[in-house]
């Protein structure tokens, strides 16, 4: 059994950790920490895992931490950074939900995030957890820095694309929305329900700290001699609890046509068993998805005109993090990389 603990088991990505790690076969949780509930057993805050966890919350203590084989972090941007350094010294392996170690560029981490990075050369040790893109590495990558729940989306719906060089990488566009639980579980008054129920808007339309790492993915994908990628992305807050929708612009590069852009995602994605490309004229939805590690894709070429349309879609909470940091555990320990996590979405 591999021994697991959660820092930060309170917020919706713990939880949801907490939820998927009570069912796996190989794994063994044995601390999960909040500082604000220390003491609390976590069964008396989520009574959904009543007989499926023994545990109480207790403080992150570095000692406890690093008599796991393994420490997920489901804290805020900058709470990793600080503790991730003594993990990595003492040989742990840690897989990180937050964006502390995403971006290879420091400068435009500490522009984005708005705060001193404190351990720079993990940000360089780290891999990033796509396993479509990067499964590789992460077989003995030993810091995983998950990547955010739009770049999930949006960088699966255009590997394809970019690596075969087929649409213009300076013109991408990508509009996403996503369900609440993507800001966390804090309470805010523009989240609450009365502000949000009943009501559709986009936000950080002027520049949202996830595109520089869906640009940082899609660049590295790309061949050598073809201009960076360039995203204009403005993502939207969707009435509703989990998921996320993001259709994607692109334009072609020569003449394509639409039997050959379903053939391109089929191939690409055939040894996937995470990614569903589903079949010509489909329209992914947030709901075939909703507590699973699927993403959803179709493309397609409206009227025949040059623009490649993509939607993808994927949840939140589970593909777009913790669903996918397990899924990345069960690469770097050798286990099977579907287990724990072939639950189907619920249905309506
Ligand atoms: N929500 C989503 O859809 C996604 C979120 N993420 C990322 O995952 C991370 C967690 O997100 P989410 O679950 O939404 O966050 P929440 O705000 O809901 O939860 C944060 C958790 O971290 C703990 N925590 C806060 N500060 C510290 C600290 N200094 N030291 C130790 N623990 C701390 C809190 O418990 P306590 O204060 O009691 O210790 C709490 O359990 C974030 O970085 C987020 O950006 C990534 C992908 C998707
Ligand atoms: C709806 C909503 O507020 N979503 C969050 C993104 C959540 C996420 O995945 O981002 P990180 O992992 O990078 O935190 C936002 O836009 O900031």
């Amino acid at each position: 059994m591999i021994k697991v603990a959660i820092v930060g088991g309170t917020g919706y990505t713990g939880v949801e950790l907490l939820r998927l790690l009570s069912t796996h076969p190989q794994a063994e949780l044995t601390a999960i920490t909040s500082r604000s509930l220390n003491g609390t057993p976590v069964a008396e805050l989520f009574p959904s895992l009543r007989g499926h966890s023994q545990l109480s919350f207790c403080t992150p203590e570095i000692d406890q931490l690093a008599a796991c084989d393994v420490v997920f972090f489901a804290t805020p941007h900058g709470v990793a950074q600080a503790q991730v350094p003594e993990l990595i010294k003492r040989g742990v392996r840690v897989i990180d939900l937050s964006a502390d170690f995403r971006l290879k560029d420091i400068s435009s981490w500490e522009q984005w995030y708005g705060q001193a990075h404190t351990a720079p050369e993990l940000a360089e040790l780290a891999v990033y957890g796509l396993p479509e893109v990067n499964r590789e590495q992460i077989v003995t990558a030993q810091l995983i820095a998950c990547p955010g729940c739009y770049p999930t989306a949006i960088q699966l719906g255009w590997v394809p694309l970019l690596e075969k060089g087929i649409v213009q990488p300076a013109e991408l566009i990508a509009s996403a929305a996503s369900g609440i639980s993507g800001a966390g579980r804090q309470g805010k008054t523009d989240l609450i329900m009365a502000e949000n129920s009943d009501n559709f808007r986009a936000y950080s339309a002027a520049g949202h700290r996830h595109l520089p790492e869906i640009e940082q993915g899609l660049r590295q994908v790309q061949p050598r001699a073809s201009s960076p990628a360039q995203v204009t992305f403005v993502p939207h807050l969707l009435p509703m609890i989990r998921g996320i929708h993001a259709t994607l612009f692109a334009r072609a590069v020569g003449q394509l046509d639409a039997r050959e852009l379903q053939q391109v995602f089929e191939e690409r994605y055939k040894n996937e068993p995470f990614v569903d490309v589903m079949p010509a004229g489909c329209h992914p939805q947030t709901r075939t998805v909703r507590g699973t590690n699927m993403c959803r894709i179709s493309v397609m070429q409206p009227q025949e005109r040059d623009t490649v349309l993509v939607l993808s879609a994927i949840d939140n909470l589970a593909k777009g993090a913790s669903a996918q940091a397990i899924q990345n555990m069960n690469i770097m320990f050798g286990l099977t990389e579907t287990l724990g996590l072939d639950s189907l979405a619920l249905l309506p």
